[in-house]
């Protein structure tokens, strides 16, 4: 009988104040303590003292919102092996990423972790059967095609153009009266300069240009410049209303995506039987009922899409076309799961990291500088606002310094958790028997001296152009490895690209507060929790 069948066999109604239940507990950690502690044969394995007993440790410490800080401090303490729930091993090794993501016949299996992150049906995230994620990914990997990514370039340069353009409004705003507030994103202007939270910008960018490509419309939060998207207005009646019109409402999509990831990376945590229970406390029946108005989202777009056809090019019409190795295309429902799932994966992603990414270089100004000057060399005397990829996908230090920034900011850190075969699998020299779950820590392995040298924790994007640099791009697991790793990274690369070179040609940043560092705050994602910055238009 293991320990789930067992508390299925507890009487229902104990009281647990009573002294009667409290020796009863008594005796069950007596009795159950040591099967507790070797269940899953790693008791060799160092880590916290309740993480060897419970998911719980885990569970409390993904809900602080600290979790890839908390992981690295226990690698710091007790070396690269590490224990952080009853069958979870943290390995801190770059070695460890070929074995436990890389391609090949034993790529190993996602965790029920994923289960968590379910929404209407599986999706190419959450899909952890080998097969049918094999299917799905030989669709979505053509739509984000370098070839097919360059076609959506337009779309991507139309919202920075309208982030450019709001910005230069308040610049005026600010200049001509001082201060001002405007929507949610309070500003004001103050030593020639506009000052504002660029992380609300950031986001309505990154939701715009996904809400074109995946939805066949922008959100218009830019031009609203406030979080505010639509949604069907029940997923039930929207999903039965395939084809047809269905009704919808303005919801705050960024706080909906932020509130799901940290509820579904806490869930993800804990073993699949309490999670039903769970979801009836009131933090997590919050997030249940955000998961479900960002699912009505998605099916409000396509819903919409197979009502109107069109021939625009964008993420959806290339899933629409999108056939399977029996020639077969996606269903309706199919087809939302996997909108959603490219609005969830492709907006907060890029927000904090485009985020990140100014913070570093308004904390840094000999970096923006060196930044700026490259820029204007590759420019010359364009004025068009917004570059193009063909004139920036080769300036170097342009490159760098977003890897640099990727590395240390890390918008996914905690490792990605993946279950050891039948078998079992050596790691780093210790055996895990089949069903382990194994993660290499991301935020952690971006920190190891081996690797970035004596001074990990430095911003210095230089470093990628020393002797080791394949080294640290060997380590660098911003995207993952494998056949998990980021499918949109072409994507991702391109709006980077797009976004830092066009803010950065036209402004330089400094930090409304000079020395504080970034904070964040974890669920799924690293998000920064604000960027307060002060702009100005740069004479060129
Ligand atoms: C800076 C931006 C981005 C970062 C750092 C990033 C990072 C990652 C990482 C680490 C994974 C692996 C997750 C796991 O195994 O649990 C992943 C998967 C994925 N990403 Fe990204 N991503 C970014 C942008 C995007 C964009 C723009 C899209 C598409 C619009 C996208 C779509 C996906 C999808 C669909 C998966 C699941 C792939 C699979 O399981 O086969 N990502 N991403």
């Amino acid at each position: 009988m293991d320990v789930q069948q067992l508390i299925q066999h507890l009487p229902q109604n104990v009281d647990l104040t009573s002294a009667a239940a409290a020796s009863f507990a008594a005796f069950l950690a007596v009795h159950l303590g040591p099967y507790a502690w070797d269940r899953y044969h790693l008791k060799s394995i160092p880590g916290p003292f309740w993480a060897k007993f419970s998911d719980a440790w885990l569970a409390w410490v993904a809900a602080n919102g600290h979790r890839s800080e908390e992981v690295h401090k226990l690698h710091e303490k007790l070396g690269p092996v590490v224990r952080i729930a009853p069958n979870h091993i943290s390995i801190a090794d770059p070695d460890a990423l070929q074995i436990i993501y890389a391609h090949g016949s034993n790529t190993l299996k996602k965790s029920n972790f994923y289960d968590a992150f379910v929404s209407i049906r599986r999706a190419i995230f959450n899909t952890r059967e080998k097969a049918d994620h094999a299917r799905k990914r030989k669709i979505v990997a053509n739509t984000f095609s370098q070839k097919n990514v360059i076609e959506f370039e337009p779309r991507v340069r139309i919202y920075v153009g309208q982030i450019i353009d709001q910005w230069d409004r308040l610049s005026k705003l600010a200049a001509a009266d001082g201060s001002g507030d405007e929507g949610e994103s309070g500003w004001y202007g103050k030593d020639e300069r506009l000052w504002l939270d660029v992380l609300p910008w950031m986001n309505y960018l990154a939701f715009d240009i996904i809400g074109d490509l995946a939805f066949g419309q922008p959100f218009g939060m830019i031009l609203k410049a406030k979080d505010s998207a639509p949604v069907a207005v029940s997923q039930d009646a929207a999903m039965d209303s395939y084809g047809k019109e269905c009704k919808v409402i303005e919801v705050p999509a960024v706080k909906i995506l932020n509130d799901r990831g940290d509820y579904n990376a806490t869930l993800g945590t804990m073993p699949p039987w309490v999670r039903p229970y769970v979801r009836k406390l009131p933090w997590f029946s919050q997030g249940s009922e955000a998961a479900a108005s960002v699912a009505g989202m998605a099916v409000a777009a396509v819903s919409r899409r197979l009502t109107t056809p069109t021939d625009r090019v964008d993420i959806l019409s290339k899933l629409q076309q999108g056939k399977d190795e029996n020639g077969e295309i996606m269903g309706p429902e199919e087809l939302t799961a996997e909108a959603l799932t490219h609005l969830v994966a492709g907006s907060d992603t890029t927000a904090n990291s485009s985020c990140a990414i100014i913070y570093y270089l308004a904390a840094y100004p000999h970096v923006q500088e060196k930044l700026q000057k490259e820029l204007d060399e590759a420019l010359g005397s364009e004025d068009e606002p917004v570059t193009t990829y063909e004139q920036v996908k080769r300036l170097t230090y342009l490159e760098v310094v977003i890897l640099e920034v990727l590395r240390l900011h890390s918008t996914i850190g905690l490792g990605l958790p993946r279950m050891a075969p039948e078998g079992g699998l050596t790691v780093h020299g210790t055996y895990f028997p089949e069903g382990t779950i194994l993660s290499v820590p991301t935020y952690t392995l971006h920190r190891d001296k081996r690797v970035w040298g004596d001074d990990p924790e430095i911003f210095r994007p230089e470093r990628w152009f020393e002797e080791n640099s394949a080294k640290m791009h060997k380590a660098f697991n911003t995207f993952s490895f494998g056949p998990r790793a980021c499918v949109g990274r072409n994507l991702a690369n391109l709006e980077l690209l797009i976004i830092v070179s066009s803010l950065l040609r036209r402004y330089d940043f400094v930090l409304k507060n000079p020395g504080d560092a970034l904070g964040t705050c974890e669920g799924f994602l690293r998000k920064p929790t604000d960027c307060w910055v002060g702009l100005r238009r740069r004479a060129l």
